[in-house]
């Protein structure tokens, strides 16, 4: 398949289209699979690159995986784990971030974990010293190869008393699924609360995990001995909803997402209403659209959930960009996400990038010398442009752009899209785009 789509912009997106299950939980979910000594059936599994990924890591691993693409569902029998070959493993080095999840349920089934270097988008340094200072506590042992890391626990694994520093989502992640199996009770503070980590831990429950969340951020795991196999239906990516709701939004058009769950977009659906779009919530899924008339400039800052996500910041700063007035987006969470806005400053748009917080309160990056405020001026019309995918969100950002703008775009590298958004050149057709 070709690397780069074109585009004949400038007419609504309408219609209906499905969005499985969330990219942030199957992919989790999958790891989780491996602490079971019997089968999991994970259901709702969008075809996405980061599920072959992680489905080719736990194939080297001894996991037999059976996909059924069209009905969604996954079988993962982890009855005859192995020692993976560490070359095979280093040729998985930058495909994605889930690898450093392995680290604890590796080290229970097996004594022993090698992790390829990380992926993942390029949105910042990404570094992962959360999850090492987690896993060390915990007794494992660590060492840095050319290639990735070697861990073992000579020791075992024993309950810690962890508080974050923020509340990452992944380090949160990394301390639920190696506290399950580990000995003793394990504390975390300042934990991340995302709704693909409460469908983790829901997952876990089902295996036989003893799991506490509290209203303030803390979770409490009492360590078991064995867990067995889990049957579970995975949440919807609500991502891919919010990214398609912002097409709508910025191609004047009507777009119906079934399986779309508003429990899980509340603040989305808030910024949505305040830029003028409107949606209606219905038992199977929401329908996002464009009623006509002026966009409204809108202050918005990323933040953890329950805040206004920041996968959700890119696809929404096109559509800002037809809204009129000066809308300002503080990223907080990411301080290198806005280099997608050349592109769109190439098709037209008015952005310009501060290294200073604008929003009403200061974050991490403010004194860092990052471009991490964005002040967009609209409505400017866009127009069609040659232009190249930086990272996952900014290449469907362009997609949107190019959907928005008058005339023919280009648009290379979409092969990282396939990355998080399920058969999305089939969507855009049903939706009655023009692209080849
Ligand atoms: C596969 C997956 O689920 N990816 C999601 C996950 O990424 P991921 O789990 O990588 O994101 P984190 O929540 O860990 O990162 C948030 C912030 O914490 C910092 N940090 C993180 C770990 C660490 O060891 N040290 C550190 O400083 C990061 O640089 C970043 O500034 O949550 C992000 C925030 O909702 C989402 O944008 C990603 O889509
Ligand atoms: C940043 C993202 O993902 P990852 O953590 O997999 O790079 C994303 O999904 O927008």
């Amino acid at each position: 398949m070709t690397d780069s789509i074109r585009v004949t912009g400038g007419r609504p997106l309408t219609g209906e289209i499905t969005v499985r299950g969330a990219k942030n939980f199957v992919s989790k979910a999958m790891v989780a699979a491996l602490l079971g000594s019997s089968a999991s059936t994970l259901r709702n599994v969008p075809d996405i690159r980061d599920v072959n990924v992680v489905s080719s890591l736990l194939r080297l691993h001894g996991v037999e995986v059976d996909y059924d693409v069209e009905a969604g569902v996954l079988a993962m029998d982890t009855s005859s784990l192995v020692r993976a070959d560490a070359a095979q493993i280093a040729a998985h080095a930058g495909s994605s971030r889930i690898p450093i999840l392995l680290c604890g349920p590796l080290l229970h089934r097996l004594g022993e974990a090698v992790i390829p270097d990380l992926g993942g988008c390029r949105i910042g340094d990404r570094p992962i010293d959360f999850h090492l200072e987690i896993l060390k506590k915990f007794g494992a042992e660590v060492t840095q190869m050319e290639d990735g890391l070697y861990l073992t626990a000579p020791h075992g694994l024993k309950g810690i008393k962890h508080k974050l520093t923020y509340p990452s989502v992944g380090a949160t992640e990394q301390l639920l699924l190696t506290a399950v199996m580990a000995e003793g009770i394990t504390h975390l503070e300042g934990a991340a609360v995302e709704p693909e980590i409460k469908d983790l831990i829901d997952t876990l429950q089902k295996m036989g995990a003893i799991i506490s969340v509290d209203t303030d951020r803390s979770i409490t795991i009492e360590g078991v001995k064995r867990l067995h196999g889990y049957d579970h239906y995975a949440l919807t990516d609500r991502i891919e909803v919010g990214s398609w709701a912002s097409a709508a939004l910025a191609t004047k058009g009507d777009i119906f997402v079934h399986g779309a769950q508003q429990r899980t977009m509340g603040m989305f659906l808030n910024v949505f209403r305040k830029v003028g779009g409107e949606f209606e919530v219905v038992r199977d899924g929401i329908r996002f659209y464009h009623p006509g008339g002026d966009l409204h400039s809108i202050a918005l800052q990323t933040d953890v959930h329950p805040g206004f996500m920041t996968d959700w910041q890119q696809p929404l700063v096109v559509a800002l960009t037809q809204a009129k007035g000066l809308s300002i987006v503080h990223e907080t969470v990411y301080e290198q996400r806005f280099g997608f806005t050349h592109a769109l400053c190439q098709m037209g748009a008015q952005v310009q990038l501060f290294r200073e917080c604008l929003g009403d309160r200061a974050c991490r990056f403010g004194d860092r010398n990052f471009k991490h405020s964005a002040v967009i001026s609209g409505p400017t019309p866009l127009k069609a442009a040659d232009i190249e995918v930086p990272d996952l969100r900014g290449g469907f950002s362009h997609l949107i752009a190019a959907l928005a703008a008058e005339g023919t775009s280009t648009v290379r590298g979409i092969g990282i899209i396939d990355r998080g958004y399920e058969n999305f050149r089939g969507k855009l057709s049903a939706l009655g785009a023009e692209v080849v």
